[in-house]
């Protein structure tokens, strides 16, 4: 069910900011960024050995993103789970009665496929499933 961890979404004030600690001083390599504008984010992707760093900045005020800053300041916001056939895991979680944020998978970054489970779910831990589609051809 689960591939890996794909992901750990931290949430920033900005960017410019946030992005000199993990590609200077600890050296990550910065893999790409870009505006998700269904999630109101732009988000920067840091490799971090076998899995991702995911900084995310608010592109409104409305941005589910400022608002867990204006409540909780940055830091830690979300961990991303890799999982194939997004679409049955998450008829799979609403059938074991897992209070889901998103009935269908929704556009993420990168061409992923990407769909919350609400925090209270998870013990406090706002969880993604995220599925890479493999582009074909
Ligand atoms: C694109 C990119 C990608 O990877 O492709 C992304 O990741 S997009 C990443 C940005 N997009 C998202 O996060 C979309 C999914 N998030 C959401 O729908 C919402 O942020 C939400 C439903 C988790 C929380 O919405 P909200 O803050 O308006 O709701 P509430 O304030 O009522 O919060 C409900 C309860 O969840 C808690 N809560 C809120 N956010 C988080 C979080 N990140 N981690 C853990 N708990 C959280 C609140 O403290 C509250 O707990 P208590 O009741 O105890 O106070
Ligand atoms: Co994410």
């Amino acid at each position: 069910m689960i591939k890996k961890v794909d992901h750990i979404g931290i949430a920033v004030k900005s960017l410019d900011g946030a992005l000199p600690f993990y590609t200077e001083v600890l050296q990550l390599p910065l893999i790409g960024i870009e505006e998700v504008e269904s999630q109101k984010v732009k988000v920067a992707f840091i490799k971090a050995g076998e899995t991702k760093l995911e900084l995310l900045e608010p592109t409104s005020a409305d941005s589910p993103i400022a608002k867990f800053i204006e409540k909780r300041g940055e830091g830690i916001h979300h961990l991303a789970l890799g999982v194939e056939s997004i679409e049955e895991r998450i008829r799979e979680m609403s059938e074991k009665g897992i209070r889901m944020i998103d009935e269908h998978p929704r556009p993420g970054a990168g061409g992923a496929e990407i769909a919350f489970m609400h925090p209270k779910a998870a013990s406090g831990v706002l969880v993604e499933l995220c599925e890479k589609k493999v582009k074909k051809g």
